[in-house]
């Protein structure tokens, strides 16, 4: 029986889960954040910066960022959207033998009052992390409980632990046609994205991935949204973050399924997302 318990990260409240075969989650109530990831052996599997508040004062740098209603800056809210600094309910948990879960909501009634008034809509966001084996499955589902449209953006911002940047590729994407930081579209047309650079990438398509690192190889699956994003700010940029250490950008990579452009939810309608990382190694 998967068991759930309410633990801490930093100043943060937070809820673990433990499938029967040690593979473990913590997951921030502020956010609905993932925090880590442990599969079976012990691995951590995600990247959370050693400068990251983590106190609810600020969004957090690493892990899973839930992203809603808007990616980034495409709209006119809160970059990236108030979801990652909203506290939200756990509103289930369970499994079996095979498989452990905890789900996480969060409506217009638990924002706080300058972003329910910014973003006067009624909604629930669901957020389901499953551990099966060394898979996580994400699920995430945005539903119109008002009586009007509204337009909405998502992504899993998810920070893979990489140990060596140098040591580490992207395959899937050749032959997919991405927008860069230069707002520069062209396809790639080579079969193994590296890093050695700064890179800030826009895909126009969801095939499946595979995340080489110099100790892992994660199957990367996602289904419902419209992008991949691969983000790595390389070395000047990491410098500008405040709460990401100098160096620490030669330890992650951002690989996040995303619906980038804001379309319109019919009232009482939904959209689920789904996202499955599996660990090969
Ligand atoms: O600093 P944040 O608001 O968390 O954003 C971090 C990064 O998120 C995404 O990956 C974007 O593509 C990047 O342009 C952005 O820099």
């Amino acid at each position: 029986m998967a068991v759930a318990t309410m633990t801490e990260y930093g100043a943060l409240p937070a809820v673990q889960i433990t499938a029967a075969d040690g593979a473990e989650i913590t997951v921030s109530l502020f956010g609905a954040h993932l925090l880590s990831w442990k599969t079976g052996d012990g691995k951590q599997r995600l990247f959370v910066s050693s400068q990251t508040p983590l106190d609810g004062s600020k969004a957090i740098r690493g892990g899973v960022p839930v992203i809603f209603p808007q990616f980034n800056v495409r709209g006119p809210g809160l970059r990236h959207g108030f979801a990652r600094v909203s506290q939200w309910r756990m509103s289930a948990s369970g499994g079996d033998g095979g498989h452990a879960y905890v789900e996480l909501q969060l409506n217009q009634h638990d924002l706080a009052a300058e972003h329910a008034a910014a973003w006067p809509h009624a909604f629930e966001l669901t957020l389901r992390y499953t551990l099966q084996g060394d898979a996580l499955d994400v699920r995430y589902t945005v539903h119109n409980s008002g009586t009007a449209e509204f337009p909405f953006g998502v992504a899993l911002h998810t920070y893979y632990d990489v140990g060596q940047l140098e040591a580490t590729s992207i395959s899937g994407l050749q032959g997919q046609c991405y927008t860069d930081h230069h707002l520069q579209t062209a396809t790639q047309d080579y079969p193994a994205l590296h890093f050695n650079q700064k890179h800030d990438r826009l895909y126009q398509s969801t095939p499946t991935l595979t995340l080489n690192t110099a100790n892992a190889t994660l199957h990367l699956e996602q289904q419902g949204f419209d992008n991949w994003v691969v983000w790595n700010p390389g070395q000047a940029d990491a410098a500008a973050l405040t709460d990401l250490a100098d160096e620490e950008y030669l330890r992650f990579v951002c690989i996040e399924p995303a619906r980038i452009d804001q379309q319109l939810l019919a009232a009482g309608s939904s959209w689920t997302g789904t996202h499955r990382i599996s660990c090969a190694s």
